[in-house]
This record gives C-alpha cells, sequence and structure tokens, in this order.
C-alpha cells in the first residue's frame, strides 16, 4: 500500500494539474483560487488535512447550534462513537473540553447523523440515570435537525399563505439580484413537469444527462406543502426553520454555473468576506402554489448534518426577498462530466486512484452514517483545481434504516443504476451506491460509460450490463427469479466477462 501511496500521492498533483490544464484560463484569470498542487495527496488529506477536517468539525458545531439548538429540554443522542457531552436543557448546548478530545479521537471524522433503529449503549440507561445537568448530545443530527421531515408529525413546517413567500406579497421593490432569473426558471417549469429544463454548461454535450430518464418518485415525491394533512396547526409565519436566516443580498452574484432539475446554481461572492460560494436556489413546485421540495428539504437537512471533506461543504440557507430559497455552499471550479468532456485521453490509473479513494471516503462515511445518496454520476461529483473532488447533490438521498425498508426504485440516474433498481426491487441499500461508483470508475478509465443503455430503456440497460457480466440465475444471484423484473426475456450470456 505504501508504494500505491506514493503512487497515488504523486499522481493527485497530475489531476489537479489536468483539472487545471482543461480551464486554463479559468484557473490563471481571475486567481480566486489560487491553491497548493498537493491539497490532495495522502500527505495533506491524512496528516495535515486532518487539522483541516477538526477545523471544520468546529465549524460545523456552530451551524448545529442553529440547525438542531432549537429543541429545548430534547435529550440528544450520541452518533456512532457512543461520545458523550453535555448539554445545557436551557437550550445552550455545551461540551465539555474531555468530551471534545473523546469525539476527536474516536472517529476520523465525526458522525454527524443519528442511527436508525440501533441499539445503542445507552439505551439501557435508565430515565434518570444521567446526572441531573448532564445529557447526552449528538453534535449535527438529522433525526432532531429542524429541516428534518422524516416523521410524519415534523412534516407540518410548510409554507403558509400570509407568509413572506406568498406570491400575492411580491413587489418589484422586494426582488432581489437573484430574483429576476429565478422568475424566468420558475415560468419555464409552470407546468409543474419534472422534465429536465435545458441546461446551460452542458448544452451540447453528448453526456448531457449521463442516461437520465425523468422520474416519478412517486411516494416520495411531494412538497412539504402536501404534507398539510398532517393536521399539525400552521407555524405563522412560513417555513419556520428558515426564521433567522440570512438575506441571499449579503451575497453578490457573479454568474450562473448550471440548472439542474431541483435548482438553478449560481456562483456568487460573500459581500463581506469576499468569499467565492456557490449558491443553489430551490425550485418551489408550481403545480402546488407554496411548495417547497421535499427533496430540497432532505438535501438541505443532510448537507447541514455532514461534515466530512469528500462532501461539498453546505454553508447556510439564506432566503430571496420574495419566495425564494438559496442553499450557499462551498463552490468548486468543476465537476466530473465536465472535465470528462473536455478529456481527450483518459485519466491514467493513479489518477482514477486518486480520485476514487476520495469517492470512496466520502460514500463510506455516507454509509457508516445511514445515508444512501441515490444519484451518483459524474455531474454529481465536484472538482476543484486542486484535484479534490467532492459528492454533491443530495436531492435523492435519505436515510435508511435496519431492516432495510421499501423506497422507491425509481432512483439514480440510468447509466449509473444498479441490476436490482433495474430489476423493480424495492428493498435496496448502499450496494446501489456501490454499484454507481464501480460505473464511475470504469467510466474514469476509459472515457466511455461503461453500461451505456437506451434512454429510458431498462431492458436496454440490463442487457448491456448482461453481455459483460453474464445473465443472472437463480445461482449466480440467489433471489434473482423473485425481482419483478427477471421474468422478462433476456439474452442468454456467458458469465462475466469484466476482464476481457
Ligand atoms: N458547490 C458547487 N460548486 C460549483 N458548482 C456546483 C456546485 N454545486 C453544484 N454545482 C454545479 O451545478 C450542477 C447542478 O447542481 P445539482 O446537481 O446540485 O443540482 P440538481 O438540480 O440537483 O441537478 P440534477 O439535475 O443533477 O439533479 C452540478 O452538476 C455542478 O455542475
Amino acid at each position: 500500500m505504501a508504494a500505491g501511496g506514493v503512487e497515488i500521492s504523486k499522481s493527485s498533483v497530475v489531476v489537479a494539474d489536468r483539472v487545471r490544464d482543461f480551464y486554463p484560463r479559468q484557473g490563471g484569470r481571475d486567481g480566486e483560487r489560487r491553491q497548493t498542487k498537493r491539497s490532495c495527496d495522502f500527505d495533506r488529506r491524512f496528516n495535515d488535512g486532518r487539522r483541516d477536517s477538526y477545523q471544520r468539525h468546529s465549524e460545523k458545531r456552530r451551524k448545529c447550534s442553529m440547525v438542531s439548538g432549537e429543541r429545548k429540554g430534547e435529550v440528544f443522542r450520541p452518533a456512532l462513537g457512543g461520545e458523550k457531552a453535555v448539554v445545557d436543557l436551557g437550550g445552550t448546548r455545551k461540551i465539555s473540553s474531555e468530551d471534545r478530545v473523546g469525539v476527536l479521537k474516536s472517529t476520523e471524522y465525526v458522525s454527524a447523523v443519528s442511527v436508525p433503529s440501533v441499539k445503542h449503549p445507552f439505551d439501557d440507561l435508565e430515565e434518570g440515570q444521567l446526572e441531573d445537568d448532564e445529557q447526552v448530545v449528538q453534535a449535527p443530527n438529522i433525526a432532531t435537525s429542524k429541516w428534518c421531515l422524516e416523521s410524519p408529525k415534523d412534516e407540518a413546517v410548510h409554507v403558509v399563505k400570509n407568509s413572506r413567500w406568498n406570491r400575492s406579497s411580491l413587489s418589484p421593490e422586494s426582488r432581489d439580484e437573484f430574483q429576476v432569473e429565478a422568475s424566468d426558471e420558475r415560468r419555464s417549469n409552470s407546468s409543474g413537469s419534472r422534465s429536465l429544463e435545458p441546461l446551460s454548461a452542458h448544452e451540447n454535450s453528448e453526456h448531457e444527462s449521463e442516461g437520465r430518464i425523468d422520474i416519478d418518485v412517486g411516494d416520495e415525491q411531494c412538497c412539504a406543502s402536501d404534507l398539510n394533512d398532517s393536521g399539525v396547526d400552521e407555524p405563522e409565519g412560513g417555513l419556520s426553520m428558515l426564521s433567522g436566516s440570512r438575506d441571499v443580498n449579503e451575497y453578490q452574484k457573479l454568474s450562473k454555473i448550471n440548472e439542474g432539475t431541483y435548482g438553478v446554481v449560481y456562483k456568487a461572492k460573500d459581500r463581506k468576506t469576499e468569499e467565492i460560494v456557490a449558491l443553489k436556489m430551490i425550485k418551489m413546485n408550481m403545480e402546488d402554489e407554496y411548495g417547497f421540495p421535499l427533496t430540497s428539504l432532505r438535501e438541505i437537512n443532510i448537507l447541514l448534518s455532514c461534515n466530512h471533506p469528500s462532501i461539498v461543504n453546505v454553508k447556510e440557507v439564506v432566503v430571496g426577498n420574495s419566495d425564494s430559497v438559496f442553499m450557499v455552499m462551498e463552490h468548486l471550479e468543476h465537476d466530473l462530466r465536465g472535465v470528462m468532456d473536455r478529456m481527450k485521453q483518459p485519466f491514467s490509473t493513479s489518477e482514477v486512484k486518486c480520485l476514487m479513494i476520495q469517492l470512496l471516503e466520502g460514500l463510506k462515511y455516507l454509509h457508516s452514517n445511514w445515508i444512501i445518496h441515490r444519484d451518483l454520476k459524474p455531474s454529481n461529483l465536484l472538482l476543484n483545481n486542486s484535484g479534490e473532488l467532492k459528492i454533491c447533490d443530495f436531492g435523492m438521498a435519505r436515510q435508511y434504516g435496519s431492516p432495510i425498508k421499501p423506497y422507491t426504485q425509481l432512483v439514480v440516474t440510468q447509466w449509473y443504476r444498479s441490476p436490482e433498481l433495474l430489476l423493480g426491487t424495492k428493498e435496496y441499500s448502499t450496494a446501489v451506491d456501490m454499484w454507481s461508483i464501480g460505473c464511475i470508475m470504469g467510466e474514469l478509465l476509459s472515457l466511455k460509460p461503461l453500461f451505456r443503455g437506451k434512454s429510458q430503456n431498462d431492458i436496454d440497460q440490463l442487457q448491456q450490463i448482461f453481455a459483460v457480466l453474464g445473465t443472472p440465475s437463480e445461482t449466480t444471484w440467489p433471489g434473482f427469479t423473485s425481482l419483478p423484473g427477471s421474468k422478462a426475456k433476456f439474452r442468454k450470456q456467458p458469465y462475466n466477462l469484466l476482464r476481457y
């Protein structure tokens, strides 16, 4: 591994150079991110870089109090390491220095989210066993975050008609600089259809949609205001979790980076600190007058709770002067799709190793925190000019538990979708992400999608997979014949030709 480490370390420099080579003007012109070449090598990531991750952890704690600190008197539980900390039930959270050392020592990156359905040592404690003024605390926690909508009771956080996001209250004066274009975007999407709008950056790319199909995620796709039936009183003033959020005008819009299905992404500058950031504007659901998409709530909740160098950092959520909401993220200069589209030669093996180790570290962090991403593909992997890779776009992500519950199978862009999803399973787990990153690794090595099925054709996608890996049977894949799609007539292909 030592030799491999050296090789990867060197290659990270090359990846950074190659990323810069494709965008020489971008890297050099404004010099906004003149970063050291060594930032993704092993030395820095695992030695010096560890300091960075601790520093980010403490920043995250600050964020955490914003996310979950509002729930006074609640008993918080530790995440994975069993770390114990102290919470003042008056709402001010304190963590003793001893506990803090424990937190930092116990895990390489601090686990940020709760573990559903797992018995924890503290579970055995009787009520009152904790010292009077001490309770168990958990740093950023998906389940207790104010953005959490996983439990139906909490789903009452929605926009109300007299809120500041009420469209009728819109006035020309109240528009912010992000608003004009945003309104146009919404008009163009006013049919309420979820079809992919034309993208600016990848418009002419043959990889534009990465085999994407328009998805209707059925039971999981709704917006906050679809949940009004929960019977809980609506909080006065709209989305309660937005109270106290800063205004988007704290940022100066520089340019539009890209538009995805669920939001428009802008490059912007913090007016005070001059930091360059990415602002993702959340598209409201136009079919519903005040709809805040559940996917966006999930994305915000998960990203605010995560803390890992390979996961894009969300700094805060800000609001526009009218009915717009923005996620403020660290800015990375490229995404892997754009970089690969411009490459003539594939990445070298060692470059691929450098990218893959970052991707795998990020995914390990997610999976060990019970999160499945469910939409891993090159355009959701951001790269900076130093060769650092970060996973973004958590619109499809969700927490899972044990035992596995049925989820929608209409997730993951087609070329990166696993056979079990293509065959219609509703009970799936982290393996769907592992399949996607296997496809991404193949593509990094060959510069061509590994399994490039015809658009919206699951059978063709499966035929392409079976042509390489063999047509499954109950022997090679126990349980295959009970999958809904297994009855289709697939061509018989010999087992596993991956090496040829
Ligand atoms: N933090 C960031 N820094 C720079 N660019 C970004 C950032 N986040 C997103 N982007 C760019 O915007 C694009 C779309 O972002 P994202 O995937 O989050 O939006 P989406 O609406 O969920 O897209 P999709 O249609 O893939 O679901 C990305 O592919 C990337 O090019």
